[in-house]
């Protein structure tokens, strides 16, 4: 893996989340999944970068206020008068968490491949995006295949989260374009519930091995209560799920995504890597929004197994 920082692409989302017991009652905070996974990254201590574009408007100067706290590189967010920074509702019931959108026509969703900071990408660690970040426009989804062929002609290891949001986009596109996505992927962060949807096959180890078929060098597949499968071609290792008492599920997957490619980056092997991953993912269940309960380093130490 060469040097550099961990690179993201898509859009950061102004969050507000619904808290427990109060049904008008919404915190204000941060999301969007890409945008998690660099202040993952970032609070383990790893260099991050985010590539989206905000609003001119006071929803943008909070989401570029956040990061640079983070201390997430936002060299290459634009900040755009023409379009709102989009925003996003969390409720919770008996199912789980709800999400709903505010985002159509946003700031981030209007990204092309021509906004795209090469030179950044050709020179990261690791590019990361997602599946959401194809979903918001046909414009930001070519622009993640472009980031993508830069990424991987350049020799950078390139990360890929097939994060399904069926408000976005139907499942019969979602299918299409996350299958066709995967075999630029290196690094695969899938998790159950979409990889059943998304390949009809209901065992985890078949999903593993369908998408190492395709080519991809690491995959660590999150089943929620089942805990992870961390797969490479010659090895793979289920880790059991670490207990805790959870609020709000709301960005875990993306938490795991961020520490995992922190510690990957640091040299750890993918199981190592996972098992830090899954304590962090684990803890930031423990509080309300995608971003406010991530924990740092030190936090996710203490709690590691011994
Ligand atoms: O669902 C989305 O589009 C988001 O990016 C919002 C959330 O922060 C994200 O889904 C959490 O994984």
């Amino acid at each position: 893996m060469q040097d550099g920082p961990i690179v993201s692409l898509g859009e950061g989302l102004m969050e507000l989340n619904q808290t427990r017991g109060s049904d008008q009652s919404y915190m204000p905070g941060f999301g969007g999944d890409t945008s998690n996974t660099a202040v993952a990254a970032a609070r383990q201590g790893s260099k991050a970068a985010f590539i989206s574009a905000v609003g001119a408007d006071t929803f943008g100067d909070d989401m570029l206020a956040m990061w640079r706290r983070e201390g997430v590189d936002t060299t290459h967010v634009r900040q755009v008068a023409d379009a709102p920074t989009g925003i996003y509702f969390v409720s919770h019931g008996e199912e789980g968490h709800r999400f709903a959108y505010y985002r159509a026509g946003s700031a981030a969703s209007r990204m092309t491949p021509a906004d795209l900071p090469l030179d950044a990408i050709r020179s990261a660690g690791i590019f990361h995006c997602s599946a959401i970040s194809q979903a918001i426009s046909a414009s930001a989804c070519d622009s993640v295949f472009a980031a993508l062929e830069a990424a991987r002609e350049a020799g950078v290891a390139t990360s890929y989260d097939t994060n399904l949001r069926l408000k976005l986009w139907p499942l019969a596109r979602a299918r299409a374009i996350i299958a066709g996505t995967v075999p630029y992927a290196d690094i695969l962060l899938p998790g159950l519930d979409d990889a059943r949807l998304l390949t009809g096959l209901d065992d985890a180890d078949a999903v593993v091995d369908l998408y190492l078929e395709q080519g991809v060098k690491v995959i660590a597949l999150t089943m929620g209560h089942e805990g992870v499968l961390v797969a490479t071609p010659d090895a793979r290792r289920r880790i059991p799920p670490h207990r805790v008492e959870a609020v709000d599920a709301t960005g875990a997957g993306d938490a795991f995504d961020g520490c995992f490619l922190a510690r990957l980056q640091l040299g750890d092997d993918p199981f190592a890597a996972a098992e830090y991953a899954n304590t962090a993912a684990a803890l930031s269940t423990t509080g309300y929004g995608a971003v406010a309960p991530i924990p740092r380093a030190e936090d996710v130490r203490k709690a590691m197994p011994a």
